[in-house]
């Protein structure tokens, strides 16, 4: 792959920064060595001793005097070494990706930590996308992803998808428009960029097909695209075996994967990954340099304290009873949209994730019933609109999340919306 045809001119220009090379330089090497140079703080100086986390199953992540003045120093651009390594791991049995075993050059599979898989994605986009460029993607879809594309000036292009994902022969329709031939020419307006969600979509719960991911991939490799693969939820699928992703299938080292611990272990502590080509994600890891630097360190070292005591089976072990929390809420909220809104609304089941996307009957436009109407009747919900490209055209769906409220909540809201949208027709 030729990557450089990909990056930004911003991209292109970064260059490592001379203080955080010496900062990993010093890291790397043995106790022996007398640094002058970093200009890192005094950890004595620091008025925190030490801490105990009390885990729910009764085990402790511990921060003793020395791991205390570690974990509130600064660390590595590109994640502390033994949280990269883990999930290097994870991901390799759980995706198996071809990249694992290619040189660096071939687009070796490469990881970095960010901060939430928000700060991934807004340096992916940021990384790829030029003004004007055309950029793929399904809509509806995160509305912070909206947020962080669409500054860049690009012309974003809806590929139409349904409770299956993305249509790959939408795509394909799409990309007639243009000769593959002409894909990697110097200015070339063939679209580079191609990003879904492939799991739990948000909002829509739509999750692909293993087969629609495989249509993808192939047109992906006949135009010379790459493939962001945002994917939040994928731990959060009710049925296993677990989706193939496209990381599993990246046979030429065009897809970037954004991980997430938001919604399996903590959202505030803000740990995300980006998986993907060495030459991509090195890129990445220099815009952290001249960013945030890195990712929080304490939380960093926590989080992969935990990991250690539990290994793999044990993380995954958490994932399932947080499947089955999530599977139970969902359940709750279908039954209630059952007995609430079936004569006044639609909407498919979601196999992942923590949202339902309904259509309303007879409603063009959600966004005044929802922001006036609803919240005078005490239940909130998110108009669809904000998920739309252009949100000001009028949209038929409201996003409901099942994550938080109690099956009792849930209910007592769609009799609520219910009551709401009968007074509307
Ligand atoms: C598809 C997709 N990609 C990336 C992210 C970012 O997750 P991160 O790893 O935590 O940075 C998300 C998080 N989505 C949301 C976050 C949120 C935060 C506060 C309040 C509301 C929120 N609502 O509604 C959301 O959907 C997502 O859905």
């Amino acid at each position: 792959m030729n990557y450089s045809r990909f990056l930004t001119a911003v991209s292109m220009a970064r260059r490592p920064s001379p203080i955080r090379i010496l900062t990993e330089l010093q890291q790397r090497s043995p106790p022996s060595l007398i640094s002058l140079a970093g200009g890192a703080p005094n950890p004595n100086t620091f008025p925190f001793h030490s801490a105990t986390i009390q885990m729910k199953n009764g085990e402790t992540v511990l921060f003793d005097e020395t791991m205390m003045k570690r974990a509130l120093q600064y660390s590595g651009s590109s994640g502390i070494p033994e949280l990269v390594s883990w999930m290097k791991l994870l991901q390799m049995r759980l995706h198996d990706p071809p990249t694992a075993a290619y040189s660096p050059e071939r687009g070796q599979m490469e990881l970095c930590v960010t901060t939430g898989s928000q700060e991934g994605l807004c340096k992916v986009f940021e990384m790829l996308v030029s003004p004007g460029d055309n950029v793929l993607l399904d809509a509806p879809t995160y509305s912070g992803t909206l947020a962080a594309v669409q500054p860049l000036g690009c012309n974003i292009i809806n590929v139409p998808s349904d409770q299956y994902g993305m249509i790959p022969d939408a795509l394909r329709d799409i990309l007639a428009r243009w000769d593959p031939a002409d894909a990697q020419k110097p200015g070339s307006s063939v679209p580079r960029v191609l990003y879904t969600i492939p799991n739990g979509g948000n909002p829509t719960g739509a999750s692909m097909t293993a087969e629609r991911k495989q249509k993808v991939y192939e047109l992906a490799q006949n135009y010379d695209f790459l493939i962001i693969e945002d994917d939040p939820y994928y731990f959060l699928q009710f049925q296993k075996p677990w989706a193939p992703t496209f990381l599993s299938m990246d046979v030429d080292g065009r897809v970037i994967r954004t991980d997430s611990f938001s919604k399996i272990l903590s959202s505030g502590l803000r740990i995300g990954f980006v998986t993907g080509p060495k030459p991509l994600v090195d890129r990445l890891v220099l815009h952290i340099q001249a960013s945030t630097m890195h990712t929080s360190t304490f939380t960093q070292l926590m989080v992969s304290q935990l990991l250690q005591v539990w290994g793999q089976e044990g993380f995954l072990k958490h994932i399932d009873s947080v499947v089955e929390f999530y599977r139970a809420q969902r359940d709750a909220m279908l039954s209630s949209a059952d007995k609430w809104l079936k004569d006044v609304a639609e909407w498919h089941a979601p196999a992942a994730g923590m949202f339902l996307w309904i259509k309303l009957k007879g409603i063009k436009d959600t966004q005044k019933l929802i922001m006036e109407k609803a919240l005078e009747k005490e239940v909130l919900l998110v108009p669809g609109g904000v998920f739309q490209i252009h949100s000001s055209e009028a949209c038929p769906y409201v996003r409901a999340a099942f994550s938080l409220s109690t099956p009792q909540q849930i209910d007592e809201a769609f009799k609520r919306l219910s009551t709401l949208i009968k007074e509307a027709l």
